[in-house]
């Protein structure tokens, strides 16, 4: 879909490598997008990505077995061409639907996503006939659907999943982690971490869900977190000193999704979400 970063160009490099003539599809696809999604503010940066791929071809030129041969970037009217893409359900024109497999997981939150990208990889392989197919395993889902229609739906391609690239700290490359700033660049890494725990409890030999999942894990939701003056507790943007401030939160603590053999739950093995509030008085201060 653009936005090409190191982990687009590493599927480049497999393809090139096991392959003499790559083409790269550019195309963001309006069906897979659900109407409140992403898709009008999803990252377009043309130019930069033809200069990657210059650059990558270069590269290829140089020792690699295949080469860059075109950059497949069509217009909607090109991959839709009778009736305008539909991203409502039940959705009106012609589609692809792999169930149950495009209803679990992302497809649980984003109900049209696995039906668009089904659809549109089913136009991109008839447009292009290609011999291998490379997806990365960053969207598994994707790759566990697309599989699955080629095979059912006689589709004659190689489907390739290549590893997904990860920036420095352990997190996953994505065209939409421009949109996180520091701060949510910073937290993000926790899904990382959990699944490595997770994947390190399994490496001690548990198997079971309740063990591999059970980690360390609960999720809040933060409910407020307020900076307001001492009397009316209004929100304040800036602390009068000689007043002095209340600053003060609450945060709801989730359902535990899985207890472990042994854990000391809450009274009466409560598990049900609570809401926790604290508060700290800002003492107002000599000037
Ligand atoms: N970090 C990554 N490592 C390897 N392959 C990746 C990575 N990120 C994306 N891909 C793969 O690149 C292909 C194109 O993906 P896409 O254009 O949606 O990029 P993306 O970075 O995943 O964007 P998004 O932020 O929308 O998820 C897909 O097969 C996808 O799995
Ligand atoms: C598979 C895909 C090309 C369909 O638009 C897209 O979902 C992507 O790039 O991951
Ligand atoms: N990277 C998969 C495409 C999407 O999230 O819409």
């Amino acid at each position: 879909m653009g936005a090409l970063h190191d982990g687009h160009l590493s599927l480049m490099r497999q393809a090139a490598s096991e392959n003499s003539r790559v083409f790269v599809s550019i195309y963001v696809n309006p069906t897979q997008f659900g109407p409140t999604e992403d898709l009008d503010s999803y990252p377009k940066t043309w130019e930069t990505d033809m200069q990657q791929l210059e650059a990558l071809d270069a590269e290829l030129q140089q020792g690699g077995k295949g080469r860059i041969e075109a950059v497949f970037a069509p217009t909607t009217k090109v991959m839709y061409p009778t009736l305008p893409p539909d991203s409502t359900l039940p959705g009106v024109g012609s589609f692809v639907t792999i169930t149950p497999l495009a209803h679990l997981l992302e497809g649980a939150s984003r109900p049209v996503f696995m039906r668009g990208v089904a659809t549109v990889c089913t136009k991109l392989f008839n447009v292009v006939e290609p011999e291998r197919v490379y997806f990365g395993q960053k969207d598994i889902q994707q790759t566990a659907v697309i599989k699955r229609m080629v095979r059912d739906l006689h589709i004659n391609t190689e489907v390739r999943v290549g590893p997904t690239s990860r920036e420095a700290d352990g997190l996953a490359m994505s065209s939409r982690n421009v949109y996180l700033g520091e701060r949510r660049r910073k937290t993000g890494i926790v899904l990382w971490q959990s699944l490595r725990a997770a994947e390190a409890a399994y490496s001690m030999g548990r198997c079971d869900r309740d063990e591999i999942l059970a980690m360390e894990r609960a999720g809040f939701e933060v409910d407020y977190i307020s900076l307001a003056d001492p009397e009316t507790l209004e929100e304040i943007n800036h602390v009068d000193e000689s007043r002095g401030a209340i600053l003060s939160g609450a945060i709801i603590m989730l359902s535990l999704e899985a207890t472990k053999e042994g854990e000391k739950l809450g009274r009466e093995h409560d598990t049900n979400r609570v809401r926790l509030i604290d508060n700290i008085i800002l003492q107002p201060r000599n000037q």
